[in-house]
């Protein structure tokens, strides 16, 4: 379902991401692994739209996006997270999902005033959305609470409802497991798990091994912008190429 073919960036005369070319399938965890500075981001923001590839191809759901901007790309269903997730952290955790939702919906000023049918509708299957996602993610017993008094593997969960309100095919996600304890991980593992189970493709960045070699179904390992490896978790932590640039004896071992 994405398929991105010799994609390549430049930075003056750094090749970011150098002539990267992989396919990820539909329903699958795919999670993109490598030294800092390897060109994870970037890869990112190339696939989302964010910045265009100096040349190379990102075809999406049969479509080629090559160029398109990020609000195009994401109304074709793609849908990111980042590292940190920001939220109105006065508002409620439910609210903060509707003013997400709503920010796509159709009414306009006039609906607002004159209080029509259409933005009623509009209010109240926002709602529904809102509290479908809440509930998806595990968080529908916090919709009321203040966005700021959550926690961060909360707040973890509420950047992937906020994606998923989008009705995205495939997710994005900037270290979803970053900062959250291993046992809050496992759980946040178990949420993506089941987001790939109901049919969304996911795409991931990760520095935490343990989750990734647990969840991914294909590791595309980046070093100074290039593809060194592609394969499933067993094929990566036994390839040498990843051991010595990435991983290291000890992960190998372990
Ligand atoms: N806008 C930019 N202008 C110039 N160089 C950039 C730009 N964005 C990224 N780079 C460079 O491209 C390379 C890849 O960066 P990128 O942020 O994609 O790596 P990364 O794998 O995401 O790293 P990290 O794990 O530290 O987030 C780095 O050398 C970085 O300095």
């Amino acid at each position: 379902m994405l398929e991105i073919d010799s994609l390549t960036k430049r930075f003056g005369g750094l090749a970011a991401v150098n002539d990267v070319s992989v396919s990820f399938a539909r329903g699958t965890i795919n999670a993109i692994i490598g030294p800092n500075g390897a060109g994870k981001t970037t890869f990112f923001n190339l696939v989302s739209g964010a910045i265009a590839p100096t040349s190379g191809k990102v075809v999406f759901d049969g479509r080629d996006v090559t160029g398109l901007r990020a609000d195009q790309v994401a109304r074709l269903g793609m849908a990111r997270t980042f590292q940190s997730t920001t939220l109105f952290d006065t508002a409620t955790v439910l609210d903060n999902l509707i003013v997400g939702h709503r920010l796509r919906t159709k009414s306009s000023l006039l609906d607002v005033v004159l209080g029509t049918k259409r933005l009623k509708d509009e209010e109240r299957i926002c709602r529904e959305k809102a509290r479908q996602a809440l509930d998806f993610v595990g968080l529908g017993h916090v919709e009321n609470r203040i966005a700021g008094d959550i926690s961060q593997e909360e707040r973890k969960r509420v950047a992937f409802a906020l994606a998923l309100s989008t009705d995205p095919t495939l997710l994005l996600l900037d270290e979803p497991a970053g900062g959250v304890n291993p046992e809050e991980t496992v759980g946040l593992a178990a949420l993506i798990r089941k987001m790939a189970d109901s049919g969304l493709t996911v795409c991931l960045i990760e520095h935490k091994m343990d989750m990734i070699m647990n969840l991914a179904d294909k590791i595309l390992v980046l070093n100074y912008g290039e593809k060194i490896a592609e394969g499933t978790p067993a094929e990566i932590r036994a390839n040498p190429v990843v051991i010595e640039a990435y991983l290291g004896s000890e992960h190998a071992a372990a």
